[in-house]
Parts: C-alpha cells; structure tokens; sequence
C-alpha cells in the first residue's frame, strides 16, 4: 500500500532516500498523535528554507518525556502518514532502527550518510526553551544549522533560551532563511509565519475527555 505523498508502508525504518546537491530538514517529533500544525509548519519551513524535502522523523521515544503511554511507533508513523498530502514530506522512524534515542546521534548518522546533502534541524519555538537540556545540545548547534519555527506561547525563546542567549552571533536575519541549509554551523533562524495553536497534549486530553463521556 502507498500513503498520499507516494511512500510505501514498508519503508519506514528506511532512512528516505536523498540527491546529492538537495537540501532537507530534519523535524523530528513524538507526533503523539500528529496534527495540522505540523503540517502547517512543515510547509512554511519548507517553502522559507527552500528545502528539496523535509523528513518527519518520527522518535522511537524522546528522552526528556514520560514513555509510559506513548503509542507503537508504528501507529505514529501511519497516522504521520495519513495526515501528511505533500510528497516533500518523508515520513519516516528510521532513528528505531538504529536504536537512537539523542538527536546529536542521529544528526552524526544522517550526516555521514549523506556528506553530499545540505541538512537543516527545524524545531519549534518549545524546543528551542528547552534545547539545552538535550544532550550534546552545543555539539548539534556546531554540527548543523537550525531552523526554529515561531508556536503561540514560546515566542519569547527567541531572545531568552539558553541557545539563543549563547550562540546570539550564530542568529542569522530571517530574510536569508533560504541560505541557511548551505551555511556553515553554528547558524541559526527564527521563522515567523502562520501559527497554530494545536498541541498533542491538547489532542489527546479532549480525546479523553470524550471517552470518558462515552463511558458515562
Ligand atoms: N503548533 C505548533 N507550532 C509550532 N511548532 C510545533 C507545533 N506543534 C508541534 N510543533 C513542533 O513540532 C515538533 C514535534 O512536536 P510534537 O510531536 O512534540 O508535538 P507537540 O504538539 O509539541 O506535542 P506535545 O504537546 O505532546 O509536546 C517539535 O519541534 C515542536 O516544537
Ligand atoms: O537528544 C536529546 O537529548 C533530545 C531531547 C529532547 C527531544 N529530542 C528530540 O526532539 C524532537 C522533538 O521531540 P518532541 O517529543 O518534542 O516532539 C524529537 O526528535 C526528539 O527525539 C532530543
């Protein structure tokens, strides 16, 4: 069977496959479950900083959150895929395959796979409050530029978060975002556009609210 944007089921613990010369984001998530301000944001990113493709690489388990409840990574992979409809996305948990759970891991495999592609981090503002809990946080800003996407609530991690306090210089104008992907690391861009308010957590607690209505 094939998902909308032409990726078989089969593949998903495949890394997607890639052109010398392209640029792609790397976006990683719990997708718990996905919603369209992924979506929404996974098209801005793509168009500002004019990437070839973007990968949804959906987590095996993010290591900064409760594991307890969270969904087969399979699951999270056919629901990215379903709500996905832009072949530019490549929905994929390949980081499973290689029993990676830090994102400084997976950003060493996927460059040495692929020294001939220009890769970009892209992350929302949340993550961007919180980056400097994830481990080798400083070594991923080194390795790779970061795109930050602007989320209702977070904006103020722009000047505040512990990442944008230390690599202020790195910051680059939002008007060259189409340069970022062929910069040399440490470099980074904050991009604003349309913002969506969704939220997994939201999601899943009106999602048991209704059960419990049901139940009742
Ligand atoms: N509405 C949004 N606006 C901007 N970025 C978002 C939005 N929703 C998710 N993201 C970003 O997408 C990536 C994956 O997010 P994730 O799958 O954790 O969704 P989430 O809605 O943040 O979930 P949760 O509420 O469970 O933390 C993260 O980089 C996150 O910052
Ligand atoms: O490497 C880390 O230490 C690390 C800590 C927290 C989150 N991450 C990654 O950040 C991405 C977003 O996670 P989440 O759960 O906010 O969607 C996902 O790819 C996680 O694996 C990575």
């Amino acid at each position: 069977m094939t998902a909308s944007n032409g990726q078989s089921e089969a593949d998903y613990l495949r890394m997607p496959e890639v052109e010398p010369g392209m640029a792609v984001g790397l976006f990683g998530g719990s997708f718990n479950p996905p919603h369209e301000g992924h979506v929404l944001i996974a098209k801005h990113a793509i168009e500002k900083l004019k990437l070839d493709q973007l990968w949804w690489m959906v987590t095996p388990g993010n290591p900064l959150k409760d594991l307890s409840e969270l969904p087969p990574l399979e699951e999270r992979v056919r629901l990215c895929r379903e709500i996905v409809d832009d072949a530019r996305i490549r929905v994929t948990g390949f980081e499973a395959a290689h029993r990676l759970q830090y994102s400084a891991d997976t950003i060493e495999l996927v460059l040495a796979a692929h020294p001939d592609v220009h890769f970009v981090w892209v992350m929302g503002a949340d993550s961007l409050a919180t980056f400097h809990k994830w481990v080798r946080w400083e070594k991923i800003v080194e390795t790779i530029p970061i795109a930050v996407y602007d989320r209702p609530g977070s904006s103020q991690a722009i000047t505040e978060s512990v990442m944008a306090k230390t690599y202020s210089d790195a910051r680059v104008d939002e008007s060259r975002a189409g340069e970022l992907a062929r910069m040399k690391p440490p470099a980074w861009v904050y991009i604003h556009g349309p913002l969506s308010p969704l939220s997994s957590t939201e999601l899943r607690k009106a999602a048991q609210q209704t059960g419990k209505q049901h139940k009742a």
